[in-house]
């Protein structure tokens, strides 16, 4: 669909191509075969890259984290990409189950061997650190939905690099970076996702064969949902309720081994199988996994926080109990940057295609307008831009964030956990819900042509919406922080101190309501007074519910929709103070035409927020009515003054065609030719007439059924 995968057919036009797959003339089609469809760019494109007034790719380079960061991305890109192995020259999503999960182990395979045979010599392991967002959206060249291969990167090798003792690592590692060995994260089960502490598959500790016992008691303890388990894997973490000596020590990670390495047969005492077809997710063979007393040796516990002895003695090494936890942690701050990418993709899609397509009239008798021209259409796209941004930027801070922390604990200091806990947790559901909700917005944004899986948006929300679910449930999560928030307003309230992304509290638990201020550290403040004002009003609840007589925990749950939103709003102002400040600081020495755009991107992303909580505003803070008035005005001269920049600040985030799989958002916007040149990709089109009009049409039309 890219221009390199056009590289593939180079010697076919569009319709000699359909001509030779298809076995009947075009003119079935009623198109005159003797004109070429149009192979030339789109105008109104050309038109908008012309207006545009930044330098593109100074904001490339922002979003990348610096030139050299921007340099080493497009050459990995470039690598990955040049020879247009990465197309299917039949669309993935025109095949059966089968077919698609094979095609997708060999785009697999074929990536893996790009990467170690080109990419690991150019980057080394930095690939996996903080490369690895490159190799991820690189891969999207190669896969229209999911690569069976994800969990291995993204689970299973970083599970051993956290929860592996040194020794563990250096047996493991080498053997899983080389892919000799590949796994993925078993924990999930069908009776339990959420609540991993109910967790019911057990490893039973056998100190004379110096074995566990990995045992499935019942349906409901079969591991469920693991991405690659189905039929790619033949190793995997498997998190199992601990017993030694008698007692239970809760859930502990081990490695398991599945299927022969030869064979790839499941092992004996093992069963093992795919779950079905999902919303999205099909090329990833989602698994199933049971045990019967299956034993594994002692020492495929990953020991790093909890060992059990060669007797059975259970030590506990981590001075945190959650730490077991990690790889959740890990996987929560590297969805916030796959969820910004992923709406970044769907932007450049519908702000390119909303260049193109004209319809309906504003003046009766004048030309038909681009629909970016609507001011809905600029109120539906404007937003999903600066959001991809705000996330883009939260991301990085949130991985500098993780990484300080982190570093704190090889130390052995877990002081920052629980916020690092919170912050991760809120991040990672208001970021996954916000990017599913506005892919959608993108797809709606496109009418009836971002219906089209050639379109490529509803693969793009099938995926993301489930990253709401999957690695902790939204509601769930947002509890998780609200702990925290509650915690932290009692110690601001009896004068302690409290840690850094809470220090509004310090000043908000006076209770004075904060006087509106337009500009935008104004606003930022007065969404952390929105915060201050949702915890405390829950804070209030909870305490007139157990002055009532209830107990702390029927009170917290009877409060969850207040604590869900007080979360909520907390996070809404981190993500607002963390955008607003880092837009300043990465475009201090930017040219100036790049600050005005970067800052009324986030002006608008401010703006929007705002007036999405005018309710809240009126009652947490002293804003007027006349303040929401401005606001709402200052919005819409927003949405004038990025409507010129519009293509050009999704340019910006620089996606190949190959990355972007779209025929609504190609560079060259030849958004008509690409739908019909996949129309005619479509399996049904590859005979003039199909044979149930045989077998059942005709003999229906001719009462003979
Ligand atoms: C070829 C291809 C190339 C590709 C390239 C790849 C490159 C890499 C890209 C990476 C992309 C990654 C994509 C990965 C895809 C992943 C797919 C999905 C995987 C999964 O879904 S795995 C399963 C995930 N499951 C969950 O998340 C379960 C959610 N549940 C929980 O986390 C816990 O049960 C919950 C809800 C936190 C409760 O735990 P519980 O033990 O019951 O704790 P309490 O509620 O009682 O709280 C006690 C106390 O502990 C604190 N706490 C809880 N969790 C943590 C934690 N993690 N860290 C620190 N502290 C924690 C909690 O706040 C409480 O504190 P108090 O002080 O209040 O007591
Ligand atoms: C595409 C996909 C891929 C996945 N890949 C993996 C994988 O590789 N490995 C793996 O182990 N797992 C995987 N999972 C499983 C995933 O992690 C879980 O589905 C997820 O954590 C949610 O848990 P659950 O399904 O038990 O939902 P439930 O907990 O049953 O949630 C159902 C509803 O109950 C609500 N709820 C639950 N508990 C509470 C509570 N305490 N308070 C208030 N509301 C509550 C939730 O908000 C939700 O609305 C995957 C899931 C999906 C969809």
């Amino acid at each position: 669909m890219g221009t390199r995968c056009e590289g593939l057919r180079d010697s076919l036009s569009p319709i000699a191509y359909y001509e030779e797959y298809s076995h009947f003339r075009l003119d079935c089609l009623k198109i005159d075969d003797n004109k070429e469809l149009s192979m030339s760019a789109n105008e109104d494109l050309a038109k908008e890259r012309a207006r545009c007034d930044f330098n593109v790719s100074e904001i490339t380079n922002i979003l990348d984290g610096g030139i050299e960061r921007t340099k080493q991305r497009k050459k990995i890109e470039s690598i990955a990409l040049s020879n247009g192995k990465c197309c299917d020259v039949t669309p993935e999503e025109t095949l059966g189950p089968k077919e698609r999960y094979e095609n997708a182990i060999r785009k697999s395979c074929l990536y893996t061997k790009i990467v170690k045979d080109q990419v690991l010599t150019l980057t080394g392991l930095e690939v996996l650190g903080s490369n690895s967002s490159v190799l991820r959206r690189t891969a999207d060249a190669f896969f229209k939905d999911i690569s069976p291969f994800l969990l291995h990167l993204g689970m299973f090798v970083p599970t051993i690099m956290g929860q592996g003792t040194p020794e563990q690592q250096s047996y493991w590692l080498p053997r899983a970076l080389d892919f000799q060995i590949i796994g993925t994260y078993a924990q999930t089960e069908l009776g339990h996702g959420t609540f991993i502490r109910g967790l019911e598959t057990t490893a039973t500790y056998d100190p004379d064969t110096e074995e566990f016992v990995i045992h499935s008691p019942r349906l409901t303890s079969y591991k469920w949902w693991a991405g690659g388990l189905g039929k790619t894997s033949n190793y995997c973490i498997v998190v199992a309720q601990l017993y030694t000596q008698g007692k239970c020590y809760g859930i502990h990670p081990f490695i398991v081994q599945i299927r022969d390495e030869d064979t790839h047969m499941p092992l004996p005492g093992v069963r093992v199988g795919e779950i079905g077809p999902r919303m999205g997710f099909n090329t990833a063979d989602n698994g199933f996994l049971g045990f019967d007393h299956y034993r594994i040796p002692r020492n495929h516990m990953l020991m790093k926080n909890s060992q059990v002895l060669k007797d059975g003695t259970y030590v506990k090494v981590a001075s945190h109990s959650k730490l077991t936890y990690g790889t959740m942690v890990f996987v929560r701050v590297m969805l916030v940057n796959e969820v910004a990418f992923n709406l970044a993709k769907a932007a450049t899609i519908a702000v390119r295609y909303s260049a193109v397509r004209r319809q309906s009239e504003k003046i009766s008798g004048e030309p038909e307008p681009q629909i970016i021209d609507y001011v809905t259409q600029q109120h539906k796209l404007f937003v999903c831009i600066a959001t991809a941004h705000a996330l883009q930027l939260s991301s990085n801070w949130l991985w500098k964030t993780f990484s300080a922390v982190l570093a704190d604990m090889r130390g052995g200091n877990t002081e920052n956990l629980p916020e690092l806990h919170a912050l991760s947790s809120c991040l990672k559901a208001l970021s996954t819900s916000d990017s599913a909700a506005l892919i959608e917005q993108c797809r709606l944004a496109c009418g009836g042509h971002g219906y089209m899986l050639s379109s490529n948006l509803p693969l793009l929300y099938s995926f993301v919406t489930a990253t709401r679910t999957y690695e902790g449930d939204y509601t769930v999560l947002l509890l998780q922080t609200a702990r925290f928030l509650i915690k932290a307003w009692e110690q601001a309230e009896s004068g302690n101190p409290v840690t850094p992304t809470v220090s509004y509290m310090e000043e908000a638990v006076v209770g004075n309501k904060y006087k509106w201020n337009g500009s935008a550290e104004g606003i930022i403040k007065a969404a952390y007074y929105v915060a201050a004002g949702k915890i405390s009003s829950s804070v209030t609840s909870i305490r007139k519910r157990m002055k009532n007589g209830k107990a702390f925990e029927d009170a917290w749950e009877l409060t969850g929709v207040q604590l869900v939103a007080a979360a909520e709003a907390h996070c809404r102002a981190v993500i607002c103070d963390v955008y607003r400040k880092e837009t300043v600081r990465l475009t201090a020495n930017s040219s100036p035409n790049v600050k005005t755009v970067m800052d009324q991107l986030n002006m608008l992303y401010l703006s929007h927020w705002a007036l999405e909580r005018t309710g809240d505003l009126l009652r947490y803070t002293s804003t007027t009515e006349d303040d929401i008035i401005s606001c709402q005005q200052r919005y819409e001269e927003l949405l004038a003054a990025i409507r010129p920049n519009a293509v050009g600040l999704v340019d910006a985030f620089d996606f190949p065609d190959e990355i972007l799989q779209s025929t609504l958002g190609a560079y060259d916007g030849r958004v008509y030719e690409r739908l019909m040149e996949e129309a005619l990709k479509s399996p049904l089109n590859a005979e003039p007439v199909n044979r149930s009009f045989h077998q059942y049409l005709k003999p229906l039309m001719q009462g003979k059924l």
